[in-house]
Protein backbone atom coordinates (compact mmCIF):
# COMPACT_ATOMS: atom_id res chain seq x y z
CA UNK A 1 0.00 0.00 0.00
CA UNK A 2 1.55 3.58 -0.43
CA UNK A 3 2.84 5.59 2.40
CA UNK A 4 0.16 7.83 3.75
CA UNK A 5 1.13 11.37 3.84
CA UNK A 6 -0.92 11.36 7.37
CA UNK A 7 -0.89 7.98 8.60
CA UNK A 8 -4.45 7.00 9.89
CA UNK A 9 -4.46 6.27 13.84
CA UNK A 10 -7.19 5.30 15.83
CA UNK A 11 -9.34 8.28 16.61
CA UNK A 12 -12.32 8.67 19.27
CA UNK A 13 -14.78 10.97 17.37
CA UNK A 14 -17.06 11.63 20.21
CA UNK A 15 -16.81 9.74 23.86
CA UNK A 16 -18.04 5.75 22.99
CA UNK A 17 -17.83 6.46 18.84
CA UNK A 18 -14.30 5.20 17.77
CA UNK A 19 -13.03 4.80 14.25
CA UNK A 20 -9.82 1.75 14.06
CA UNK A 21 -8.35 2.19 10.55
CA UNK A 22 -7.62 -1.41 8.36
CA UNK A 23 -8.97 -3.38 11.10
CA UNK A 24 -9.24 -6.50 8.84
CA UNK A 25 -6.50 -7.33 6.76
CA UNK A 26 -6.94 -8.38 3.28
CA UNK A 27 -7.55 -12.00 4.12
CA UNK A 28 -10.34 -11.30 6.32
CA UNK A 29 -11.47 -8.70 4.44
CA UNK A 30 -12.30 -11.56 1.03
CA UNK A 31 -13.49 -14.19 3.65
CA UNK A 32 -16.02 -11.72 4.78
CA UNK A 33 -16.89 -10.73 1.17
CA UNK A 34 -17.14 -13.94 0.12
CA UNK A 35 -19.97 -14.33 2.56
CA UNK A 36 -21.83 -12.00 2.11
CA UNK A 37 -21.92 -12.65 -1.82
CA UNK A 38 -23.73 -15.90 -0.35
CA UNK A 39 -26.08 -14.20 1.74
CA UNK A 40 -26.72 -11.74 -0.46
CA UNK A 41 -28.43 -14.81 -2.58
CA UNK A 42 -32.02 -14.96 -2.96
CA UNK A 43 -34.23 -16.87 -0.86
CA UNK A 44 -34.07 -13.51 1.81
CA UNK A 45 -31.41 -11.84 -0.15
CA UNK A 46 -30.53 -8.50 -0.85
CA UNK A 47 -33.36 -6.05 -1.00
CA UNK A 48 -34.40 -2.51 -1.81
CA UNK A 49 -36.02 -1.11 1.31
CA UNK A 50 -39.15 1.05 1.12
CA UNK A 51 -40.01 3.53 3.43
CA UNK A 52 -43.72 4.37 4.67
CA UNK A 53 -43.61 8.05 3.55
CA UNK A 54 -43.04 6.58 0.20
CA UNK A 55 -39.08 7.07 -0.55
CA UNK A 56 -36.74 4.32 -1.40
CA UNK A 57 -33.37 3.60 0.33
CA UNK A 58 -30.72 3.76 -2.25
CA UNK A 59 -28.46 1.52 -0.76
CA UNK A 60 -29.97 -2.13 -1.05
CA UNK A 61 -29.55 -4.74 1.94
CA UNK A 62 -29.63 -7.94 3.70
CA UNK A 63 -30.16 -8.90 7.11
CA UNK A 64 -29.22 -11.88 9.39
CA UNK A 65 -30.62 -13.45 12.37
CA UNK A 66 -33.72 -10.80 12.52
CA UNK A 67 -34.85 -8.93 9.54
CA UNK A 68 -35.37 -4.88 9.58
CA UNK A 69 -37.84 -3.18 8.36
CA UNK A 70 -38.97 0.29 8.44
CA UNK A 71 -39.00 0.69 11.78
CA UNK A 72 -38.68 -2.39 13.58
CA UNK A 73 -37.57 -6.11 13.26
CA UNK A 74 -38.98 -9.81 12.30
CA UNK A 75 -37.87 -13.23 11.57
CA UNK A 76 -39.01 -13.10 8.27
CA UNK A 77 -38.38 -10.86 4.98
CA UNK A 78 -41.82 -9.16 5.76
CA UNK A 79 -41.41 -6.41 3.14
CA UNK A 80 -40.07 -8.47 0.69
CA UNK A 81 -39.58 -12.19 -0.25
CA UNK A 82 -41.41 -13.19 2.95
CA UNK A 83 -38.50 -16.28 3.60
CA UNK A 84 -36.95 -16.76 6.97
CA UNK A 85 -33.85 -14.21 7.40
CA UNK A 86 -30.87 -16.19 7.39
CA UNK A 87 -29.20 -17.18 10.70
CA UNK A 88 -26.16 -14.98 11.83
CA UNK A 89 -23.06 -17.68 12.26
CA UNK A 90 -21.38 -17.35 15.43
CA UNK A 91 -18.01 -16.73 14.35
CA UNK A 92 -19.73 -13.26 12.90
CA UNK A 93 -21.02 -12.82 16.65
CA UNK A 94 -17.46 -13.67 18.09
CA UNK A 95 -16.04 -11.07 15.21
CA UNK A 96 -18.18 -8.48 16.69
CA UNK A 97 -17.25 -9.21 20.59
CA UNK A 98 -13.76 -8.86 19.32
CA UNK A 99 -14.17 -5.49 17.42
CA UNK A 100 -16.21 -3.72 20.65
CA UNK A 101 -13.52 -5.12 22.52
CA UNK A 102 -10.68 -3.87 20.12
CA UNK A 103 -12.71 -0.55 20.01
CA UNK A 104 -14.01 0.50 23.04
CA UNK A 105 -12.19 -2.20 25.71
CA UNK A 106 -13.48 -5.41 27.43
CA UNK A 107 -15.72 -3.69 29.74
CA UNK A 108 -17.75 -2.89 27.06
CA UNK A 109 -18.30 -6.17 25.43
CA UNK A 110 -21.74 -6.96 25.24
CA UNK A 111 -22.74 -10.33 27.73
CA UNK A 112 -25.49 -11.09 25.06
CA UNK A 113 -24.16 -12.03 21.72
CA UNK A 114 -24.18 -10.12 18.45
CA UNK A 115 -27.46 -11.36 17.19
CA UNK A 116 -28.00 -8.93 14.14
CA UNK A 117 -26.29 -8.06 10.85
CA UNK A 118 -27.57 -5.27 8.64
CA UNK A 119 -25.63 -5.51 5.54
CA UNK A 120 -25.74 -2.74 3.25
CA UNK A 121 -24.29 -2.12 -0.37
CA UNK A 122 -23.56 0.57 -1.93
CA UNK A 123 -23.44 1.30 -5.47
CA UNK A 124 -21.56 4.81 -6.90
CA UNK A 125 -24.41 6.95 -6.59
CA UNK A 126 -26.22 5.44 -2.87
CA UNK A 127 -26.05 7.22 0.38
CA UNK A 128 -27.51 6.71 3.23
CA UNK A 129 -29.46 9.78 5.28
CA UNK A 130 -28.75 10.69 9.38
CA UNK A 131 -30.42 8.74 11.14
CA UNK A 132 -30.52 6.60 14.35
CA UNK A 133 -30.22 2.62 15.00
CA UNK A 134 -32.97 2.75 17.63
CA UNK A 135 -35.06 -0.56 17.01
CA UNK A 136 -33.12 -2.19 18.77
CA UNK A 137 -33.48 -2.82 22.53
CA UNK A 138 -30.17 -2.99 23.56
CA UNK A 139 -27.94 -0.12 24.76
CA UNK A 140 -25.05 -2.35 23.24
CA UNK A 141 -22.52 -1.06 20.93
CA UNK A 142 -23.20 -1.20 17.35
CA UNK A 143 -19.73 -2.49 15.69
CA UNK A 144 -19.71 -0.97 11.67
CA UNK A 145 -17.52 -2.90 9.21
CA UNK A 146 -16.49 -1.67 5.80
CA UNK A 147 -15.93 -3.42 2.65
CA UNK A 148 -14.77 -1.92 -0.76
CA UNK A 149 -15.24 1.64 -1.97
CA UNK A 150 -14.38 4.26 0.73
CA UNK A 151 -17.12 6.44 2.21
CA UNK A 152 -17.65 9.86 4.02
CA UNK A 153 -19.36 8.69 7.08
CA UNK A 154 -21.05 11.54 8.98
CA UNK A 155 -21.33 10.94 12.97
CA UNK A 156 -23.02 13.51 14.56
CA UNK A 157 -25.08 14.00 18.15
CA UNK A 158 -28.23 12.49 19.48
CA UNK A 159 -30.36 15.38 19.50
CA UNK A 160 -30.19 16.64 16.39
CA UNK A 161 -29.15 15.65 12.27
CA UNK A 162 -27.49 18.36 11.79
CA UNK A 163 -24.39 19.81 13.32
CA UNK A 164 -22.09 19.19 15.28
CA UNK A 165 -20.85 16.05 13.50
CA UNK A 166 -17.94 15.05 12.33
CA UNK A 167 -17.24 13.66 8.83
CA UNK A 168 -14.92 10.60 9.14
CA UNK A 169 -13.32 8.70 5.71
CA UNK A 170 -14.04 4.87 5.94
CA UNK A 171 -12.37 2.62 3.94
CA UNK A 172 -11.83 -0.89 2.94
CA UNK A 173 -11.04 -2.81 6.31
CA UNK A 174 -11.94 -0.25 8.74
CA UNK A 175 -14.07 -0.43 11.82
CA UNK A 176 -16.03 2.12 13.93
CA UNK A 177 -17.96 0.99 16.59
CA UNK A 178 -20.24 3.28 18.65
CA UNK A 179 -21.43 2.50 22.10
CA UNK A 180 -22.26 4.20 24.99
CA UNK A 181 -23.17 7.88 25.22
CA UNK A 182 -22.83 8.02 21.00
CA UNK A 183 -24.91 4.98 20.62
CA UNK A 184 -27.80 6.51 19.80
CA UNK A 185 -26.25 9.09 18.23
CA UNK A 186 -27.60 10.18 14.04
CA UNK A 187 -25.26 8.81 11.36
CA UNK A 188 -25.02 8.42 8.13
CA UNK A 189 -23.19 8.48 4.59
CA UNK A 190 -23.36 11.17 2.50
CA UNK A 191 -21.46 9.78 -0.32
CA UNK A 192 -19.05 6.91 -1.86
CA UNK A 193 -15.85 7.54 -3.44
CA UNK A 194 -16.30 5.21 -6.43
CA UNK A 195 -13.51 3.49 -7.46
CA UNK A 196 -11.61 3.32 -4.86
CA UNK A 197 -11.99 -0.25 -3.54
CA UNK A 198 -8.52 -2.57 -3.26
CA UNK A 199 -8.11 -4.27 -6.67
CA UNK A 200 -7.82 -7.37 -4.73
CA UNK A 201 -11.26 -7.45 -3.68
CA UNK A 202 -12.34 -7.43 -7.16
CA UNK A 203 -15.55 -5.03 -5.38
CA UNK A 204 -17.51 -2.79 -7.39
CA UNK A 205 -18.94 -0.79 -4.82
CA UNK A 206 -19.20 -0.38 -1.04
CA UNK A 207 -20.13 -2.57 1.73
CA UNK A 208 -20.89 -2.00 5.22
CA UNK A 209 -21.90 -4.87 8.18
CA UNK A 210 -23.41 -3.22 10.94
CA UNK A 211 -23.63 -5.66 13.59
CA UNK A 212 -25.88 -4.90 16.43
CA UNK A 213 -27.32 -6.79 19.84
CA UNK A 214 -30.92 -6.55 19.45
CA UNK A 215 -32.51 -6.74 23.21
CA UNK A 216 -36.14 -8.64 22.03
CA UNK A 217 -34.62 -12.04 22.32
CA UNK A 218 -36.35 -11.89 26.37
CA UNK A 219 -39.32 -9.67 24.57
CA UNK A 220 -39.86 -11.65 21.66
CA UNK A 221 -43.91 -9.53 21.35
CA UNK A 222 -41.61 -7.06 19.86
CA UNK A 223 -40.63 -9.18 17.28
CA UNK A 224 -43.06 -8.62 14.17
CA UNK A 225 -45.22 -11.75 13.95
CA UNK A 226 -44.27 -13.66 17.04
CA UNK A 227 -47.57 -13.58 19.47
CA UNK A 228 -47.44 -12.38 23.36
CA UNK A 229 -46.65 -15.31 25.09
O1 LIG B 1 -22.93 2.22 5.78
C1 LIG B 1 -22.59 2.67 6.87
O2 LIG B 1 -21.42 2.94 7.13
C2 LIG B 1 -23.64 2.94 7.93
C3 LIG B 1 -24.80 2.00 7.88
C4 LIG B 1 -25.84 2.34 8.90
O3 LIG B 1 -25.83 3.39 9.48
C5 LIG B 1 -26.90 1.39 9.20
O4 LIG B 1 -26.93 0.28 8.63
O5 LIG B 1 -27.76 1.70 10.04
FE1 LIG C 1 -27.23 3.30 11.17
Amino acid sequence: MDAELFPRSRTEVVTGAVHVPDWLDEGRQLRLLEACREWARPPAGLRTVHTPGGGTMTSRQVCLGLHWYPYGYARTVVDGDGAPVKPLPEWLAALGSEAAGTALGAAAVPREPYDIALINFYDADAHMGMHRDIDEKSGAPVVSLSLGDSCVFRFGNTETRACPYTDVELRSGDLFVFGGPARFAHHGVPRVRPGTAPSGLRLTGRLNITLRVSGLRSDPERIMGDSPS
